[in-house]
């Protein structure tokens, strides 16, 4: 009798008022009061100042970097936020920046499937390459680390590019860019990881299409990256992504299975052989062989073994942390182009003057590495426009920066889009300034990090800039383009904000340059 009437009470409706009103009360509590810290004065903002900008109508990094963070951090280069019951340190110095990149057992990453285990991106790829530390991820490292050691030849990249210049042949004005650019990396991501056709610029449309794109749109949702708690109670939309996860762990086991009895078929591998292999079979390959000989640290060290499960986590964390990537940062990439004509003009006269002007021209890969002047443009809009907002990691002990000692346990951030446009770094940085980066000028060291740096430089960054680098090639080859009279580029980039940056709204017209 006593538990009924004890039901009865809990349900009560007065009873579920106060119950919410003491969860609201928690949250303004975790949120707004903040505990006192002795770091030696890091002044400190609002987390709801950022907040705010996170989520306004009509979004744009760029306002939150030039209205909010860098006036915040001009005069110390650090602040600090109470968000969620913990504080979080936020830097735009390049020299606090080293010290994150570098020290790597203070600067922790941190361990997503150990701190909150039931949100999307730890369910998704549990423990990998991307969020372990010590030993563990220098195991990962070791076995995944030479995969990425390798040339990445024209060939890998012809087709795609071909089914590129037809999407934009097809559409010409107004184009999806961010679409377009999403199903060119899809493809070119799954040939050279797990050498699947995922059938994206063949805009088929497929069930594994939609699966992928779930899973890693699901794993960057900025709603569930500002409120994690959420994701424990998945319903709707969020359900039905969990449900896709699982579709898409099964897919990749199963390739898994079915490229380790393939290879232990054939045996060891020749050099050619390695040379042409996708990603997926070489880390398999060095998987088996640490089953036999174990992995060893720089001294000699035995580190434990990886998982079949952890190959798997780190298959889906390459198309996690690549696709997405890529893609945005080809669109910032567009999109600047489409604001500076006379730079895409002088790329496009540069392109010629190599590979020729014939129609189907496309580079070799000695014209590919000729053409590596063309970075410049690249990596001046990842300056402006770095895909990754920010690097975070957790301190192990209280670290010293400058005159403050932080406290360990403390979230600390780089946040690149603060660094990467501060006129102390980058004098005039609203303008496009492809020279900034000519190998005559001297970039303050440590300022320009959209890969981040270190032993935790993004394993991909090569490949990225060579994928970047190819699409550029092709498309000022084969096209010119400008934004639409209407679009709202012109006034300021509108773009998400927080975790990958990606615009939004950003359509093109494109105008071949050759009849067909
Ligand atoms: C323009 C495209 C890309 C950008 C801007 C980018 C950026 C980054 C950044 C900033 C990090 C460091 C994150 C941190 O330290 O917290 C990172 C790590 C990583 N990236 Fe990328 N990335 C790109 C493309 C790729 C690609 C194509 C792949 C794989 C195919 C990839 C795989 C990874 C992995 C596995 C890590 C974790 C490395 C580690 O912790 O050791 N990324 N990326």
């Amino acid at each position: 009798m006593l538990i009924l009437d004890i039901i009865a009470w809990a349900f009560r409706p007065s009873t579920l008022v106060l119950a919410l009103l003491a969860l609201v009360a928690r949250v303004v509590y975790l949120i707004l009061v903040p505990p006192k810290v002795n770091d030696g004065g890091v002044p400190y903002i609002p987390a709801l100042k950022t907040l705010y900008w996170t989520f306004k109508s009509r979004p744009s990094r760029m306002d939150l970097c030039t209205k909010v963070d860098i006036p915040a951090l001009r005069s110390t280069g650090i602040v600090r936020s109470w968000l969620w019951g913990r504080w979080m340190y936020k830097t735009n110095n390049p020299e606090y920046a080293r010290q994150l990149f570098l020290k790597t057992t203070v600067f922790q990453k941190i361990e997503l499937h150990n701190v909150v285990p039931y949100v999307f991106r730890a369910v998704a790829a549990g423990g990998n390459l991307m969020t372990e530390n010590g030993d563990h991820f220098k195991a990962h490292r070791s076995i995944v680390g030479p995969s990425f050691r390798r040339a990445w030849p024209v060939s890998t990249f012809r087709i795609h590019m071909q089914k590129l210049e037809n999407i934009i042949r097809r559409q010409g004005a107004a184009l999806d860019v961010l679409q377009a650019c999403r199903r060119a990396t899809l493809d070119v991501l799954g040939q050279i990881i797990m050498g699947a056709d995922f059938g994206a610029l063949d805009n088929t449309d497929g069930e594994l299409l939609e699966i992928c794109w779930d899973v890693v749109e699901a794993g960057i949702e900025p709603l569930y990256l500002v409120f994690p708690f959420l994701d424990k109670f998945p319903v709707g939309k969020r359900a039905r992504s969990f449900a896709n996860l699982k579709k898409f762990h099964r897919f990749i086991e199963s390739t898994i299975d079915a490229k380790r009895t393939e290879l232990h078929r054939r045996g060891k591998l020749s050099d050619e052989e390695r040379n042409e292999a996708d990603l997926l079979t070489l880390m398999i390959e060095a998987h088996e062989y640490t089953k036999v000989h174990g992995a060893f640290d720089e001294n000699g060290k035995l580190l434990p073994s990886m998982t079949s499960e952890e190959l798997r986590n780190n298959t889906i964390i390459f198309f996690v942390a690549g696709h997405d990537a890529t893609a945005y940062s080809l669109s910032h990439l567009l999109a600047e182009l489409a604001l500076h004509p006379d730079i895409q003009q002088r790329a496009r006269d540069r392109v010629i003057s190599v590979i020729g002007d014939k129609p189907d021209a496309f580079p070799t890969d000695e014209q590919l590495h000729e053409l590596a002047d063309l970075d410049m443009i690249i990596k001046e809009s990842m300056r402006k426009s770095s895909t990754v907002s920010d690097v975070r990691r957790q301190l192990t002990e209280p670290v010293t920066l400058g005159p403050y000692t932080l406290p360990k346990g403390a979230w600390v951030m780089v946040d690149m889009w603060a660094m990467q446009n501060d006129p102390r770094y980058f004098p005039d940085p609203e303008k496009f300034i492809p020279e900034r980066f000519s190998e005559s000028n001297h970039n303050v060291p440590f300022s320009w990090a959209p890969f981040s740096e270190g032993t935790r430089k993004c394993i991909g960054h090569k490949f990225a800039m060579i994928t970047q680098r190819i699409v550029l090639i092709m498309l000022v080859h084969r096209f010119t383009w400008t934004l639409p009279k209407h679009s709202p580029f012109l006034v300021k980039p509108l773009t998400t904000t927080s975790g990958l940056i990606s615009p939004i709204d950003l359509e093109i017209d494109f105008v071949a340059r050759h009849k067909h």
